[in-house]
């Protein structure tokens, strides 16, 4: 490994700023690897991303499963995206949301707590009960730590990734829980149309995919508008919406989208992060603005793009305007730090756990 792939691998942030100014928008990682963010090449390679290949995660694949719909690729991918698109279009769970919402924020102490684990826990109870049709704390639990023993830190990450390179790693007693709550959803929840022969894998990357990502999204909305004087006073339906973006553009929580392969072998991985803070697209990049220009093509993905892009999207919009509002509506907001350093968990980046909310109530 090179010097500048274990930049990338070791540190990630501090890489990815240290190549920020680079003009080109790219940069090779090693030989036939490179990190791209220019809007065109992002543009050109998502107009073309149906004739690409989608190498899986060297991190990701040894625990969401080989048949994660993440890697799969051809037919068995289109085929799994119309059955995964429609089931997970946002407003059919609206009162699904809002009730869950309001229990959650009902529950919150009066004291500290911390704003990314109550957004994360909030967020995989919303996917659980989506995908499988009730609320399991138990097994959602036991996820929780399945997960976090693995992905919980960078050093986790990196020392799953290097001491046990290609071997599974998931865990018989949970994947047992799991395919049991599968097995016995009944529609509308999603498992109940899941292919039984790659249930395991694709339950896995729903409840990963589905809420690490909306957790931290809706974290760092909170983190913005608690840190911007005046903006929760002034909210209405659409500065909400361009605070959403805008904090989705500066902290988007998925860092890199997907590898793509060319047919030659060369592989390219999209860096979100860095074509969301490109000088030459957005002015005062580093600047949280929400009255900012619609930016131009290719600029702005923070759900990815072409054939992978999220199917999660409209959802894990509604839920972080559904839990900003209610939020605001019932409690003031006082964050413990006015600046954070973030966390990266996989390549996904979230607010540090340190980062305590009080909650307390409107009269
Ligand atoms: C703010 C929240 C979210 C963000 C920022 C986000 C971001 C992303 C990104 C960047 C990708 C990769 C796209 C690419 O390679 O071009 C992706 C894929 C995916 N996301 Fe999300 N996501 C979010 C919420 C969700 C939710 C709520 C679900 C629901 C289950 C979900 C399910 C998926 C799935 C299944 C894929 C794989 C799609 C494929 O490979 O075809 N995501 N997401």
């Amino acid at each position: 490994m090179n010097r500048t792939e274990l930049g990338f691998r070791l540190r990630l942030i501090p890489f990815l700023d240290s190549v920020e100014s680079l003009e080109d928008g790219m940069v090779r990682l090693r030989d036939r690897r490179w990190l791209v963010w220019h809007p065109d090449v992002m543009s050109a390679l998502f107009r073309n991303d149906r004739d690409l290949r989608h190498p899986p995660s060297r991190t990701l694949s040894p625990l969401l499963g080989n048949r994660s719909v993440l890697w799969l690729d051809g037919a068995e991918h289109t085929a799994y995206r119309r059955t995964l698109t429609p089931a997970l279009r946002g407003n059919r769970y609206q009162a699904l949301i809002e009730e869950m919402v309001e229990r959650s924020i009902a529950a919150l102490p009066s004291g500290p707590t911390s704003l990314p684990e109550w957004t994360r826990k909030l967020a995989l109870r919303i996917i659980g009960r989506i995908v499988f049709g009730v609320d399991d704390d138990e097994l959602l639990a036991a996820f929780t730590r399945w997960l976090d023993r693995r992905l919980g830190s960078r050093v986790r990450t990196l020392a799953h990734r290097c001491l046990t390179p290609g071997s599974t790693r998931s865990d018989p007693h949970l994947d047992a829980m799991l395919l049991h709550r599968a097995r016995t959803a009944e529609p509308p929840a999603l498992a109940a149309f899941l292919p039984p022969g790659d249930l395991r894998d694709q339950v896995v990357s729903l409840l990963f995919a589905g809420h690490e990502t909306t957790a931290s999204a809706t974290a760092w909305t909170l983190y913005w508008i608690s840190r911007t004087p005046g903006l929760a006073e002034r909210l209405d339906d659409d500065l909400l919406e361009a605070t959403i973006r805008e904090s989705l553009r500066l902290s988007p929580p998925a860092t890199l989208a997907g590898n793509r392969m060319s047919a030659d072998g060369m592989v390219i991985t999209p860096s979100i992060y860095l074509a969301h803070r490109r000088a030459a697209t957005y002015e005062n990049p580093h600047v949280f603005d929400p009255a900012r220009r619609p930016p131009p093509p290719g600029a702005f993905f923070p759900f990815g793009g072409g054939v992978r892009h999220c199917p999660g999207r409209d959802l894990a919009l509604l839920e972080i305007r559904l839990i900003v509002t209610a939020l605001l509506r019932h409690k003031h907001i006082k964050l413990s730090s006015p600046t954070c350093t973030p966390q990266l968990r996989g390549a996904a980046m979230a607010p540090p756990p340190s980062l305590a909310m009080v909650a307390t109530c409107r009269r």
